[in-house]
């Protein structure tokens, strides 16, 4: 049995090379199961699409984009794609089995993290993130149900369908509101640094429970995200080292951001992260 997916980029994938099991979720487009590759035994997830939906929504050419960014992708904490097929109705992605599934689901099981847990889990953002700016990959939709986590509580940064691939600024408005960076929420030119914004608001959700502005509506989130009206409640109790970095993130400038590189000699880093990336609760 081998322990290593076999790739092999000539070879065609079919559903043959696969015993489905159980499914483990279900998105927009389809459903995702457990399978194993016959031959070589490995256990990957696989995304069922029907091409029905991406052909009403006109999605193919935002599909192949995502996919193809994925697949040329090859990070610890970045959700490998090993490759897809398809048949008449359906496109299958093969994907890196996530067993720890989504952090959202951590989150939202135990209300917040710990701050070894929350550095441990930004740091590995962080690095993913470096490694994809370096490929001049943006991801812009950053958010816990796109985090998942392996059989070590590893992250993994899944679902690249709003990342985009180029070293130019872009105009796009995207992503979910709670998130966005003030660049992007005033659909300003945007680029790398709106990934950085977000590992600040990531940062404090993962203490605190909740996205720093959320509001009743979303004019109201609108707003403060343009003020940054960034608040620390007192309980739970969160370090000032943790809430330094916080404020270092969500600063409206974005060339005033602290760089992903600043992020791991942060002194909240050093002293919380787990060097392995892995996080047992
Ligand atoms: N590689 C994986 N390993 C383990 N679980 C996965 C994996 N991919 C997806 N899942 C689970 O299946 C669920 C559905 O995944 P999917 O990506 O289709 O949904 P989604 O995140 O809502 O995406 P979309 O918005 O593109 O539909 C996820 O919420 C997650 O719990």
């Amino acid at each position: 049995m081998s322990s290593q997916f076999q790739e092999k980029p000539e070879r065609r994938w079919s559903l043959q090379d696969f015993e489905i099991g159980k499914p483990l979720g279900k998105g927009k487009f389809g459903r995702v199961y457990v399978a194993r590759e016959v031959k070589s035994k490995y256990v990957v997830a696989l995304k069922v699409i029907f091409k029905e939906q991406i052909e009403k929504y006109r999605l193919h050419h935002q599909l192949r984009r995502e996919m193809e960014i994925q697949a040329s992708l090859r990070h610890p904490n970045v959700l490998r794609l090993y490759g897809w097929f398809h048949d008449a109705e359906r496109i299958f992605l093969i994907l890196e089995y996530a067993y720890g599934g989504e952090l959202y689901g951590e989150l939202r099981k135990t209300g917040h993290l710990s701050e070894n847990q929350a550095a441990t889990y930004i740091a590995s953002l962080t690095q993913a993130l470096a490694y994809c700016h370096e490929k001049h990959v943006i991801h812009r939709d950053i958010k816990p149900e796109n985090l998942l986590l392996d059989h070590e509580g590893r992250l993994k940064i899944a679902d690249f369908g709003w990342s985009v691939q180029s070293s130019s600024k872009r105009h796009t408005m995207c992503g979910t509101l709670d998130y966005l960076a003030p660049e992007m929420v005033e659909n300003k030119a945007h680029d790398y640094a709106v990934d950085n914004w977000t590992l600040g608001i990531l940062c404090y959700e993962f203490l605190y429970g909740a996205p720093p502005f959320e509001a009743e509506s979303q004019r109201d989130t609108f707003k403060r995200i343009m003020k940054v009206d960034l608040s620390f409640p007192s309980t739970p109790h969160v370090s000032a080292e943790a809430r330094n970095l916080i404020s270092l993130l969500l600063v409206k400038d974005s060339s005033k951001r602290l760089s992903l590189q600043k992020i791991m000699e942060h002194p909240w880093i050093i002293e919380n992260a787990n060097p392995t990336g892995t996080c047992k609760k």
